[in-house]
């Protein structure tokens, strides 16, 4: 059997333009010879569809989409797509997530995801009601086993569960299969890549059967999906294996299944790691922006400090849309170093971006004499120092506001963590492009960009300079932070690892009482990440929509004796320098 893996990038909620690309690639498959061609979870909707899932007009339309894509099949292929199907039992959710079957106009057979990712990004068991039963489909003299994403990933690694209760890898291959398929949305974050790889090698191994594995690709709002659909032979072998962060469309012949080929991008250097990250926060920008609206962003827009943060930011979104459609500016206070516009300009000119300088001089002067009376007898301090970040803040939004514009943030996850950014100043914007990479590896990023271009895009000066919010005369962020290796790694522990301080001092050797500062400025911060733009996910643990906590918290716990203790507290106003 010729198999077509179609590796798609759908729109949430872009029933229409789904159905055309699905129908698209189908045409593709037909024309190549193939009998059956896959696409991957819930592809119809595009994943997540979030609480779109609520409105019954939503299901009826994806309903009529689905009858419209089995009428318009070419004659004899298969195709399997996902969709929700509706429970018609009275009881559970009212959803199933659903693999279907089509051809000839007709749904052949469908089956059911069993296990629902409900722990980080994931929230399938809000809708979708758990498939009790394992069933083989067959098609064209082969008994598949198909199965839905998650249903793949009985592992223990998966937070924050132990083991799933049920196997629906064993149990298909108890029923017994040719043939696993599954139909994923399966976002990027790092590791992922490698993860994925085992654990489908596993299945083959342990059971003698092959697998055919379909990925999303692209990006919708803050999930980036990869894509790295595969197959893999009985034994394991990588066979074929689509590029990540892109469409592709291959097909594979069970018959003929051709000779193991390398295995590329995994992500098991740190350089890989990067050029992946970057290769994500690429497709990030570029989707959101495309399928926002109804295309209301011509061009991004970034506040330029000479800094770090704001060059990567401005070389992602300048390769994610276009030089043309990136516009940098520079707006200089009475504390910027020299740097900030000249470093600011070189950048712009490397990547060939419009670029203005406005002076926020002018409106800091303006809020100062304002709030001079009220202000008078206090001492200068942060109050005074945010105004200049909101000037800036003031200034692109009007920009974004008259040329349409999309403001990028640039805060990076250090940043973000510890509530270094100034609310309603720089935080402005609309989409937080680097939010869930650390500023360490903002660096690395940096020096990605370089030497993929093979020249200086980002200006060496960008680099080697001390980062600075340049707030106040000589103000450096290791002022008020430790160095980033530092507080990247203590913040690897409490953010992505969910350890606790005294964990986190035993194994780094960093001082306890640092690295409870970090971890206090991080809880006090909880309410500025509320506030935050939604941002890129590319590791694990993002803050966003899957990392939960309270921002009302009091941290106290009881020691042995029964005395109560003070572990961190969340004051109602907290800076950074917690
Ligand atoms: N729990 C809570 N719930 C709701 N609101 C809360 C709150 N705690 C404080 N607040 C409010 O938040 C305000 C404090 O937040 P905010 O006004 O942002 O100010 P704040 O966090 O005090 O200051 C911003 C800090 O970020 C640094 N910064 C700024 C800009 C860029 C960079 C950089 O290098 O990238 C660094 C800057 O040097 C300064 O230390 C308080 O005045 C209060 O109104
Ligand atoms: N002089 C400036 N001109 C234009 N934008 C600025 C300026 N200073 C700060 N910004 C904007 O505010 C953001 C936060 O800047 P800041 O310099 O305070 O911190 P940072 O996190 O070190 O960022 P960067 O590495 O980009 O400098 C910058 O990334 C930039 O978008
Ligand atoms: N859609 C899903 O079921 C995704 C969950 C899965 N563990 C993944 O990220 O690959």
């Amino acid at each position: 059997m010729r198999i077509a893996l179609c590796q798609i990038n759908p729109t949430v909620g872009d029933l229409a333009g789904n159905v055309e690309r699905i129908l698209a690639d189908a045409r593709r498959a037909a024309e190549a010879g193939a009998d059956l061609a896959v696409f991957p979870e819930l592809c119809v909707t595009g994943y997540p569809p979030q609480d779109l899932l609520d409105r019954p007009a939503f299901l009826d339309d994806v309903d009529t989409a689905v009858q419209h894509v089995a009428r318009e099949l070419p004659a004899s292929l298969g195709v399997l797509v996902g969709a929700p199907v509706r429970n018609e039992t009275p009881v559970g959710k009212r959803l199933f997530n659903t693999a279907l079957l089509l051809a000839d106009g007709d749904l052949v057979d469908a089956t059911s995801k069993t296990l629902l990712p409900t722990y980080d990004v994931f929230d399938e068991y809000r809708y979708f009601e758990p498939c009790p039963e394992r069933k083989v489909m067959e098609w064209r003299g082969l008994r598949l086993g198909v199965h839905v994403c998650e249903d793949m990933w009985n592992n223990e690694d998966q937070a924050p569960y132990h083991l799933y209760a049920s196997n629906p890898i064993d149990e298909l291959a108890a029923l017994g299969i040719d043939l696993f398929v599954n139909l994923s949305a399966s976002p990027y974050a790092v590791g992922k890549p490698i993860e994925r790889r085992l654990l489908i090698q596993e299945s083959c191994r342990e059971h003698g059967v092959p697998f055919v594995y379909v990925n999303q690709v692209g990006a919708n709002t803050e999930l980036v999906f990869d894509g790295d659909s595969q197959v893999q032979s009985a034994e394991g072998e990588v066979l074929y294996h689509a590029p990540l962060f892109e469409e592709a469309f291959s097909v594979w012949d069970t018959d003929a299944p051709g000779e193991p080929v390398e295995s590329a991008r995994l992500g098991t250097e740190v350089e890989e790691v990067t050029a992946q990250i970057h290769d994500a926060l690429v497709l990030g920008v570029r989707d959101y922006v495309r399928k926002t609206g109804d295309g209301v962003f011509e061009k991004a827009l970034i506040g330029l400090s000479g800094g770090i943060d704001s060059a990567v930011t401005c070389a992602i979104a300048a390769e994610a849309l276009g030089p043309d459609r990136v516009v940098g500016i520079t707006m200089p206070s009475a504390y910027s170093s020299s740097g900030s516009v000249s470093d600011s300009q070189a950048l712009a000119e490397n990547l060939g971006i419009e670029f203005h300088e406005v002076a926020i001089r002018p409106a800091v002067d303006a809020f100062e004499a304002m709030l001079a009376p009220l202000f008078e007898g206090t001492e200068e301090g942060v109050a005074e120092e945010n105004v200049q970040a909101r000037s800036r803040g003031v200034t692109l939004m009007a920009i974004s506001n008259k040329f349409g514009h999309l403001l990028l943030t640039t805060g990076n996850k250090s940043e973000m963590a510890v509530g270094y950014a100034t609310l309603y100043g720089d935080m402005s914007g609309g989409l937080a492009v680097l939010s869930d990479v650390l500023k360490t590896e903002v660096y690395r990023v940096a020096e990605d960009i370089n030497r993929r271009a093979g020249r200086e895009v980002i200006p060496r000066a960008t680099i080697t300079k001390p980062p600075s919010a340049e707030l106040r005369p000589g103000q450096v962020d290791q002022d008020s932070l430790p160095p980033y290796d530092v507080l990247d790694a203590i913040l690897v522990g409490y953010v992505e690892e969910h350890l606790s301080p005294e964990a986190i001092a035993r194994e780094t050797g960093y001082e306890l009482a640092l690295v409870e500062r970090i971890a206090k400025m991080v809880d006090r911060n909880e309410y500025k990440r509320r506030q935050a733009a939604p941002g890129l996910r590319v590791t694990g643990k993002a803050f966003g929509s899957g990392r939960r906590l309270p921002i009302v918290m009091q941290r106290t716990r009881v020691d042995a004796a029964g005395h109560e203790e003070t572990v961190e507290g969340a004051p109602a106003a907290a800076g950074v320098d917690a």
